[in-house]
């Protein structure tokens, strides 16, 4: 794995002339860039492809652009010899720390005494370059003093920029940047590590022990053009920023015949897709089914022309909890097996982890209770403890427990009912949708394509809005009034009203497009059915109070 002063990545390298015209341009698949230091202290970066590219450039002014560090793109402008290097293809978070101690150095190095050139022609100094040292608290201290002795009018202008920077890259990129400043534990880091080094792994624990973010750090620290980011359903791979396993397979429900399968798993932009991945991720794999894991492996090994290894050559990054949620069984199938009781499952030769640390919840009972049930161990001491919650006050400032139901229609029958009985007047509001009818869209986003509310009617927040103030993904409520403008104005548990606005989803295809859904991220919450409510709520569980049907 790289360091924070060295990057591994794809892109092009740009010449330009003084009206900025590229005079020459070498694109390369991969590349590393490196930043080092001569006998004067001056930081150079140097940019390597094979045989194509060998550059050493002076740090010294460069316009850096980094909009779309989320997906692992930016471009570094050398100014003194107008030369811009394309970066693509670069785990995100790792340049994020790339351009981080590009920045510090070079705002360091700015305070730094000059030796002027012929103070370095006269130099006795034997010529040298070596690695440059990740940042220091010596570095940061010079940056601090340097803001320090800022005027206030700078300093302020500065501090409004960054809120106004701030919240915008919180709303556009929720996936967050900031993984790369997160502190993993030390049974998550080791996964990481196991993963980066390309391992095989699967890794598990118990609900909260962190498994989706460790994914979410883990999918930040690999090349986004290599890596197939799925899930086993659409909203979990909305979460993880990916798409369905189902849709990167490419063999439908993978009902049919092998050969059927393998047909459908031929056509050129799927087989492409089998192809040019290196890395591929999936999460929530305890609903993967047996059969279908089987048949994708071997379609896999075919498609990739390598028989030997296992889903041929891709390295394999398993997450989910096999003591949660099972395959879903349809009506056709009733007798459905875990992927792991496959003999590909074996093959894979998978190294396994199991994530120990609960971070959801704090209280030592309550964990050891949830653990105990999750290995079907129930006490009578458990049992004892969880009828004393009978006596829990269950509405709180007019919202009711959700009731979780085994099935969607089940649940949305109890909506339904709930709602027939307000008696309010009714609201419509509809999606506005890239494309019209498309079951993707449906499917992979949390919002319906027509949401119905009416004054009272319980619902639960399905976006991130705001999360210092708990307008968070999970977070429940009831509509107290309609603005002028038509909006929902929510009245939330926590006792905060907040009037909403539409928000998109972005659902990325198999071939790359890009699909969106402009609606009210709201869904009705007297009843949600199991399977949405861990998909749904699991960052932000602490908001529940949850009844079973
Ligand atoms: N290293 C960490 N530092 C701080 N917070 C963490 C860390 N790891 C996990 N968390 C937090 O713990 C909570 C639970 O994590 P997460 O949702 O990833 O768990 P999970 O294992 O995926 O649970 P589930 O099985 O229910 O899906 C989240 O709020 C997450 O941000
Ligand atoms: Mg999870």
């Amino acid at each position: 794995m790289s360091s924070s002063t060295e990057l591994d990545c794809g892109g092009s390298i740009e010449w330009l002339n003084a009206s900025q015209m590229v005079t020459k341009q070498v694109k390369v698949k991969t590349m590393n860039l490196q930043m080092i230091r001569n006998e004067f202290r001056e930081i150079y970066v140097t940019i390597k492809s094979q045989n194509k590219v060998n550059l050493k450039l002076p740090l010294v002014d460069v316009n850096i652009h980094k909009n779309f560090v989320v997906e692992g793109k930016a471009s570094i402008h050398f100014t003194k010899d107008n030369i811009r290097v394309m970066i693509s293809n670069a785990p995100p978070s790792m340049l994020v720390m790339f351009l981080k101690t590009m920045f510090v150095k070079l705002t360091s190095r700015k305070n730094s005494p000059k030796i002027n050139t012929r103070e370095q022609l006269l130099s006795k100094k034997p010529q040298s370059f070596e690695e440059i040292s990740p940042i220091s608290s010596k570095d940061v201290n010079r940056l601090n003093s340097q803001i320090a002795k800022l005027p206030p009018a700078e300093l302020k202008k500065r501090h409004i920029l960054q809120q106004r920077k701030k919240q915008d890259t919180t709303r556009k990129c929720a996936k967050s940047l900031d993984l790369a400043n997160t502190k993993l534990t030390e049974e998550q880091k080791e996964v990481l590590q196991a993963a980066v080094s390309g391992q095989n792994i699967f890794f598990t624990g118990s609900a909260g022990t962190g498994k989706s973010f460790l994914l979410r750090c883990l999918l930040s620290a690999l090349p986004p053009d290599f890596t197939a980011a799925t899930a086993s359903t659409g909203a979990a791979a909305c979460l993880i920023g990916g798409i369905t396993l189902h849709s990167f397979a490419g063999i439908g429900s993978g009902e049919g015949t092998f050969e059927r399968c393998l047909e459908l798993a031929k056509r050129p932009q799927v087989a492409q897709n089998w192809r040019k991945f290196k890395y591929l991720v999936i999460d929530e794999i305890s609903m993967v089914e047996k059969d279908y894991f089987e048949k994708i492996e071997k379609i896999a090994r075919i498609i990739r022309n390598n028989n030997d290894e296992p889903f041929g050559g891709l390295k394999l990054i398993f997450c989910g909890d096999f003591l949660q949620l099972p395959p879903v069984v349809t009506g056709k199938s009733s007798s459905k097996k875990f992927c792991f009781q496959s003999e590909a499952w074996a093959r894979c030769n998978l190294r396994s982890f199991i994530l120990q640390t609960v971070h959801r919840q704090a209280d030592p009972k309550f964990v050891s209770l949830l653990n105990n049930i999750r290995m079907g161990r129930v006490t009578d001491d458990i049992v004892q403890t969880l009828k004393l919650t009978a006596k829990n006050e269950l509405e709180k400032d007019g919202i009711i427990p959700t009731q979780l139901c085994c099935r969607t229609n089940e649940a949305e029958t109890i909506n339904n009912n709930k709602l027939a009985q307000l008696t309010g007047t009714e609201k419509r509001y509809d999606s506005v949708d890239s494309v019209s009818d498309s079951k993707t869209l449906n499917d992979q986003t949390p919002v319906s394509r027509v949401l119905v509310l009416k004054e009272g009617a319980q619902v639960m927040l399905l976006k991130n809005i705001n999360v210092g103030s708990g307008l968070v993904n999970g977070a429940r409520g009831f509509v107290l009034k309609f603005s002028p403008e038509g909006a929902p104005v929510i009245k939330f548990k926590s006792g905060l009203v907040h009037t909403l606005q539409p928000e998109k989803w972005v659902v990325k295809c198999p071939n790359g497009t890009l699909l969106t859904r402009r609606q009210y991220p709201l869904k009705l919450a007297w009843a949600f059915s199991i399977h949405k409510s861990q998909i749904s709520v699991c960052l932000h569980p602490q908001n529940w109070t949850v009844e079973a049907a």
